[in-house]
């Protein structure tokens, strides 16, 4: 008898598992990824060295919520660590439910075990029903469920309503997130080179540093942006982490690399930016269409780079 071969590195994706994870949920919404392998991870740390040392093609890694704000270790990742590309987005409605070992009652509740981004997601609730308990850090949220039967402290966990198709517990609360419609928005990171084409309905990632004690940096980086008719649909700072007071931009814009008045700002940016990473443009997860004015149309660009090209070459004016 021989053993089955090894996974092969690129068709591997890495995602937080185990199974039945959101992140689980998001990687089921990337057709390549279908009938391949999938290797759960513990951590975002290991989700990346996955693909960096090549041992994945790609990771699934949640970046935003609509109720906890950016998730840092992502950012702070994707900042750090270099020649990765995020190639893709989806979004996974997210809500969840309160759950323990069989026989169990609310009241038998002291100790709860919940991933600190799902924990965050549903402290109203928490605090409101369960006052005094303590809360144990769990590395997903069906991990969270499955420490239940394993060596942990805690009676009860927050999970994905869906826990119920995967461990023996019993569902104590529902819909116990703070909002009902929270939506968590995972990126799918990859090392590879090539951009996506436009699709007319797309987004750009990037990591913007600032000149260190310039006043109206931050304004003069904006206008990058605003003067070519840019919308931006993410700003968040992030400390740099080597002194105090010094922060890094995690900047999402309306619009393709491809697209003219966003390759345009991007060279403004790489002027002004002592450090500029582009992490990707990829399709919009909702696949709206950019809106943008016609004033900052692909040709008016164009047009404006040939007039100067032909004052240069000694072309009269006006042809
Ligand atoms: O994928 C999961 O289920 C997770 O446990 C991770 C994660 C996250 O990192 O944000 C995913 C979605 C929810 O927002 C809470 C937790």
């Amino acid at each position: 008898m021989t053993d089955a071969a090894p996974p092969r590195p690129d068709e591997t994706y890495s995602y937080l598992g185990p199974a039945g994870t959101f992140t689980e949920a998001a990687l089921k919404q990337v057709p390549e990824a279908a009938g391949k392998h999938w290797r759960s991870v513990n951590n975002v740390g290991e989700a990346f060295a996955d693909v960096t040392s090549g041992r994945s093609i790609a990771a699934m890694i949640a970046i935003e919520n609509s109720v906890d704000g950016g998730v840092s270790a992502t950012q702070d990742a994707l900042a750090t660590v270099p020649g990765l590309r995020i190639a893709g987005e989806y979004l996974v409605p997210v809500n969840f439910v309160l759950v323990a070992r069989p026989g169990t009652a609310l009241d038998e509740v002291h100790v709860v075990n919940a991933h600190p981004v799902a924990y965050a997601q549903s402290r109203r609730w928490l605090e409101a029903n369960l006052p005094d308990h303590g809360h144990i850090p769990a590395t997903s949220n069906v991990q969270a469920a499955a420490s239940l039967f394993e060596s942990s402290n805690a009676d009860a966990a927050v999970a994905p309503p869906g826990i119920v198709d995967h461990l023996d517990v019993e569902v104590l609360a529902e819909q116990i997130g703070d909002n009902p419609n929270a939506v968590t928005r995972f990126v799918l990171v990859t090392r590879k080179r090539a951009i996506p084409p436009r699709t007319g309905a797309d987004k750009t990632s990037l990591i913007v540093e600032l000149p260190d004690d310039e006043p109206g940096s931050l304004l003069a980086m904006l206008e990058q942006f605003s003067t070519r008719g840019v919308n931006l649909s993410l700003l968040e700072s992030r400390p740099i982490g080597d002194e105090l007071g010094r922060y890094r931009f995690v900047v999402d814009l309306d619009g393709h690399v491809e697209d003219e008045r966003v390759a345009d700002a991007l060279l403004g940016l790489r002027r002004s930016s002592p450090n500029v990473i582009f992490l990707g443009s990829y399709p919009r997860a909702d696949r709206r269409e950019v809106e943008y004015h016609s004033k900052y149309d692909d040709e008016i660009f164009i047009e404006a780079r040939d007039w100067l090209r032909g004052i240069l070459s000694g072309e009269p004016e006006g042809d």
